[in-house]
């Protein structure tokens, strides 16, 4: 059986008369790196801040770690790390003393200063003062910071908005260690699709506030795998007599769609209907890619 990290039930946020998050129910497995995707706008953010108990749902409830954030929220947040937009630092302060100003409050060990310096590859420069750090240097501190108090779940708000391509690979290798190597499960909110696809075990793809998609990210891939298409004068006739015949068929804008596209199936499909008195027009093969699949989803004003 699944454990769920996360687990909303309905929901919900409005900003006066907008539905910014609309009755959603997340479902974040343990150790998965769960892909949070969906355009600008969509909700991801105020889904986030609402995960870190920093604004108050309009209506619903959000269990995390099997317990509701509503009566352990302090238990609950003492294990969670989060990154939710640039954090602030003391930019003539190094990574180490940045980083010891936390230790600090969180009464956290200087030992773990150096673990997690480590673990985000920051210890070469970490007595160097932040403000000559690059983004990429201050995402990895500000995950660094987010992975001091020992957390079980990481929710990382965009963290790789605005980085250069080797700062997007660094993150990504990072977020990818979490599970396999610390027991970390996360969270990770983006608008890129290509940024998801390469670094998520399950994805959920928000659009408009409304949860579109939930799932493992192979059960998406599987959609987008070839399909056979076949066009007829007939469908529905050609349908029924398919179906029939026990192929596995469905009808969708007039052609009949098959999930099988090998030679034999599709030569005997086309023979059955062809004795069956239909016209087959064509017979083509099309597999939709994430991108298509995402993009029929979200409609094309989504931005991948
Ligand atoms: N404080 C606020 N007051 C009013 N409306 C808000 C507020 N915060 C967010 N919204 C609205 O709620 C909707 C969802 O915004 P949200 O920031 O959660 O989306 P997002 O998916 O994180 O997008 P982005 O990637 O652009 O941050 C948007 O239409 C936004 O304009």
């Amino acid at each position: 059986m699944i454990e769920w990290v996360v687990q909303t039930s309905e929901l919900t946020r409005t900003y006066k008369s907008q539905i910014a998050v609309k009755a959603l129910n997340l479902r974040v497995p343990e150790g998965a790196i769960y892909g949070f995707l969906g355009p600008n706008g969509a909700g991801k953010t105020t889904t986030i801040r609402m995960l870190l108990g920093l604004i108050k749902p309009t209506s619903g409830d959000i269990h995390i770690f099997g317990q509701s954030l509503r009566s352990h929220r302090t238990s609950i947040l003492q294990k969670v790390g989060s990154l939710v937009e640039n954090p602030s630092y003391y930019g003539h302060l190094s990574g180490y003393e940045n980083l010891a100003v936390f230790a600090r409050l969180l009464d956290v060990s200087a030992e773990r200063i150096d673990e997690v310096l480590e673990i985000v590859r920051l210890t070469p420069a970490a007595s160097k003062a932040v403000k000559g750090y690059s983004l990429g240097m201050k995402q990895r501190l500000g995950i660094a910071t987010a992975l001091l108090a020992n957390p079980k779940l990481l929710i990382l708000d965009e963290p790789t908005n605005g980085l250069d391509p080797t700062g997007i690979h660094e993150i990504r290798e990072l977020i990818m260690e979490m599970p396999r190597q610390y027991g970390i499960s996360v969270l990770v909110s983006s608008h890129l699709l290509s940024e998801i696809e390469q670094m998520a075990t399950w994805v959920g793809i928000i659009h408009q506030g409304n949860l579109l998609f939930q799932d493992r990210i192979e059960t998406l891939r599987q959609e987008s795998e070839a399909k056979l298409y076949v066009d007829v004068d007939k469908p529905v006739e050609a349908y029924n007599l398919l179906l029939k015949d026990g192929y596995e068929v469905a009808l969708e804008d007039k052609s009949l769609v098959l999930k099988s596209v090998d030679h034999a199936t599709s030569a005997r499909m086309n023979r059955k209907l062809v004795l069956g008195d239909v016209n087959v027009f064509r017979i083509r093969e099309h597999a939709p890619s994430l991108e298509d699949i995402f993009l029929n989803l979200v409609g094309t004003g989504g931005s991948l």
